[in-house]
């Protein structure tokens, strides 16, 4: 059954353009120039109860925007939009019993208060039965793993201990939706997986709808069985994260930092450069960079598994150092428009790959 349900959903957002100068800020002072940005276009989509959708895509994609309607913190400027039967924009307050959001980037948590201040604050917000309030804080405290914590002002935390409780407090009145956008954002590896768990055990345990945004592919290979793609305001693909996997993450990066230099690993056959141990010369291997020190392989691993490939290198090689890392959302969105055969539209994705990359070479140098 639909707990959410989203047509025709648009959002433009119009924002006064400031100019730089007295003689400019004078001149737009008078005449003011405004500028359109049409964050949301034309989307519907529904949910059912019990689902765990990855809604994802790339910067100013409108996932944000997307999040502040179906919640009520914005407007639409068309479209409609149920959730559990309310419009969030008009019911927000009934709709805020039964739903909860954490935006990664924005702390719920008071900045000076520990999070146990913060619970029960909560829990008189929600107006929770004061003994049921406290069996669900225990139960949570004990999942989240935060009694270490608890009492420490949110401000002394590090960010995935504040995460934890970040989380702990949104299934405090037990939603029945949980918005969660970017909740592993900063987090190290063993902190995202922690969330990832406690997330996915949630919706298993208690049967909690999540609808969570990333920049991660691993949040949505592990926690998420539906996806949802958007660029530009519009929804792009629509599918299972199998599907997903298959099409688009079959490609993984290996980055090695080994202790000799790559030359006694590799050979160069008509002109290409190849590992050079005969097991590992066959299809799905690409030699992307190889200097020094340094080896960036790209792996399909629908056709060569990663662990051959890791364990032939570490026979003849002492790595130091390895990362394996998913293609970035830019080059995931530019194969989508490839293979719905729209050309146009691969081709400027791909174009800001090579933009954003430019950014952030410029950044790293400056
Ligand atoms: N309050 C606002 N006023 C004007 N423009 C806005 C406002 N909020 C968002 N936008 C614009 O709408 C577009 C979509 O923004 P949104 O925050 O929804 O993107 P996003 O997909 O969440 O991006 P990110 O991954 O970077 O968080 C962007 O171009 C953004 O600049």
């Amino acid at each position: 059954m639909s707990i959410v349900e989203v047509e025709y959903l648009a959002k433009t957002f119009r924002s006064r353009e400031r100019s730089s100068g007295i003689a400019e800020s004078m001149r737009s002072f008078v005449l003011p120039r405004y500028r359109t940005r049409e964050a949301v276009k034309n989307m519907s989509f529904t949910l059912d109860a019990g689902e765990v959708l990855a809604f994802i895509g790339p910067n100013g994609a409108g996932k944000s925007t997307t999040i502040k309607m179906l919640t009520g913190i914005l407007y639409p400027t068309a479209g409609s939009v149920r959730v559990l039967g309310f419009t969030p924009w008009q019911q927000r307050r009934q709709l805020a019993y039964h739903i909860a959001s954490v935006f990664g980037q924005k702390s719920q948590l008071w900045y000076h208060l520990p999070p146990q201040d913060t619970f029960n604050l909560l829990a008189r917000i929600y107006e929770l039965d004061m003994r049921e309030y406290r069996k669900r804080r225990d139960f949570l405290i004990e999942v989240f793993d935060i009694a270490d914590y608890i009492r420490t002002p949110a401000r002394k935390l590090s960010l995935g201990e504040r995460m934890r409780c970040e989380l702990a407090a949104t299934f405090l009145h037990k939603p029945r939706i949980v918005f969660l956008d970017e909740p592993t954002i900063g987090l190290d590896v063993i902190a995202k997986q922690r969330i990832r768990d406690l997330i996915a055990q949630l919706n298993v345990e208690e049967g909690v709808t999540v609808l969570l945004t990333s920049h991660d592919a691993g949040d949505v290979e592990q926690v998420c069985r539906r996806v949802i793609v958007i660029n530009h305001g519009e929804v792009i693909l629509d599918e299972s994260v199998a599907t997903l996997k298959r099409d688009y993450l079959k490609e993984k990066t290996i980055d090695l930092q080994l202790a000799g230099t790559v030359e006694a690993l590799l050979t160069n056959e008509a002109g290409e450069q190849q590992l050079s141990d005969p097991d590992l010369k066959r299809e799905g291997i690409r030699v992307l960079q190889a200097q020094g020190h340094s080896l960036r392989l790209a792996v399909d691993t629908l056709r060569c598994p990663l662990e051959p490939v890791v364990a032939s290198i570490m026979q003849r090689q002492h790595i130091l150092d390895m990362t394996i890392s998913d293609p970035p959302m830019e080059t995931i969105i530019a194969s989508i428009y490839g293979s719905q055969g729209n050309n146009s539209q691969s081709l400027a994705a791909v174009e800001n790959v090579g933009s954003l990359a430019e950014q952030v070479d410029k950044l790293m140098k400056g």
